[in-house]
């Protein structure tokens, strides 16, 4: 799907070198609610940039106001105080033509896709050009576009119920370029997707980014997905940014306490097609055990992969791992995958590589479905 985008849409083709301007600028921005009688401090004195065609991606805790952030920067929500400039203007004095005309430039999806069942996939495209007056010739020519860049072609009269997730998303992602905005708002936009098909809107959405120069903003519990696509990150805990920059370096040596919980669920690091398969049960028959061995020193060998494959059964597989000698003894982590049943033998598998037994954790379940 990824050559998709290469349809320009009639944009404009990215500038090669991209240039450092700030696109969304939040200035001194706080956010109170109001809830049973108390007051809840959702965003306190954010500062921050996002920069014209970057990917920023934007973790945290649940409650810590990731999506307040977000639905601020299109005026969903509007601060208590401080300000936020989107392309260096202010929305907060618009009167509601403004606003309508200035959320054109500003697309948006959701979790849920939030599409109208009683609407066709075509329908559902153009619905904002619609609303916006734009003439029914165009309208159609332009979903046309917007099925082709999303892979839809095929689907054009079928309605939403009809669609796996995968496909409605892409309908929400063709309704949100609608208008062909600057700015894309991503709410948890794969967190009802599978593994593969988080893949293939991550590649999409990538693809959007790069050839359309659309600055994408996401919300996400899925720290994959922001060590897959994101170019910068920031992390939000009680309302405050208490880290922000590239993933590489965010990710690769986390600062805060915040950041370092949230990316517990990435040390092992494996591939993020596999950490994204993980599930705490098995989902079929043909889910594997996943476990995690740590070798710290206390067995004089290396592992030898006939008894392991002895005690864990012909299926097993080694998907990460690496073992260095220290003085003669051998450290490291392996992660296997192997059956099911083999979860009965972790004894037998402690004796083999001589550890204790408790070097040997349960990561989850692979999901093969
Ligand atoms: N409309 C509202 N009225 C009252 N309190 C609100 C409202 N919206 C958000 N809050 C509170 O503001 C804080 C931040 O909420 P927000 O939804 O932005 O967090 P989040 O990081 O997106 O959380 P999650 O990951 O669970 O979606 C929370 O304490 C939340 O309960």
């Amino acid at each position: 799907m990824n050559a998709r985008a290469d349809i320009l849409l009639s944009a404009p083709p990215a500038a090669a070198p991209r240039e450092a301007e700030v696109l969304v600028e939040f200035q001194q921005l706080s956010r109170q609610f109001q809830a049973g009688g108390r007051s809840v401090q959702a965003l306190q004195e954010v500062e921050f940039g996002i920069q014209r065609g970057e990917i920023f991606g934007i973790i945290g805790r649940s409650g810590a106001g990731k999506s307040t952030l977000l639905r601020i920067i299109n005026r969903l929500e509007q601060p208590s105080s401080g300000r936020v400039l989107v392309g260096g203007r202010d929305l907060s004095g618009l009167n509601e033509a403004q606003l309508a005309q200035a959320r054109r430039g500003i697309g948006m999806i959701f979790q849920h896709f939030n599409l109208l069942s009683s609407r066709t996939v075509a329908q559902n495209i153009g619905l904002p050009l619609k609303i916006a007056g734009v003439a029914t010739v165009e309208i159609e020519q332009r979903v046309d576009e917007l099925l082709r860049l999303v892979g839809l072609e095929g689907k054009r009269d079928v309605y939403p119920a009809r669609l796996s997730g995968g496909q409605k998303q892409r309908v929400g992602i063709a309704r949100a370029l609608a208008h062909r905005p600057d700015i894309l708002l991503c709410d948890e936009a794969t967190s009802s997707l599978d593994p593969e098909t988080t893949q293939s809107i991550l590649a999409l959405l990538r693809d959007i980014n790069r050839q359309l120069n659309v600055t994408v903003v996401l919300i996400t519990h899925e720290m994959a997905v922001i060590r897959e696509i994101c170019d910068r990150v920031a992390v939000l805990e009680a309302g405050r940014v208490v880290e922000l920059g590239p993933v590489w370096q965010v990710f690769g040596a986390p600062q805060a306490d915040a950041t370092r919980a949230l990316l517990a669920s990435l040390v092992h690091e494996l591939p993020p097609d596999v950490q994204g398969r993980i599930a705490s049960e098995p989902a079929t028959a043909q889910s594997e055990l996943l476990l995690d061995v740590r070798l710290d020193g206390v067995s004089g060998q290396d592992p030898a992969l006939g008894p392991l494959v002895a005690a864990l059964g012909p299926a097993t597989r080694l998907l990460h791992g690496g073992v260095e000698r220290i003085q003669g003894r051998a450290q490291g982590r392996l992660v296997l995958a192997c059956a099911p049943q083999s979860r009965n033998r972790l004894g037998d598998l402690a004796r083999q590589l001589a550890v204790p037994v408790g070097n040997i954790r349960i990561l989850g379940y692979l999901d093969h479905a």
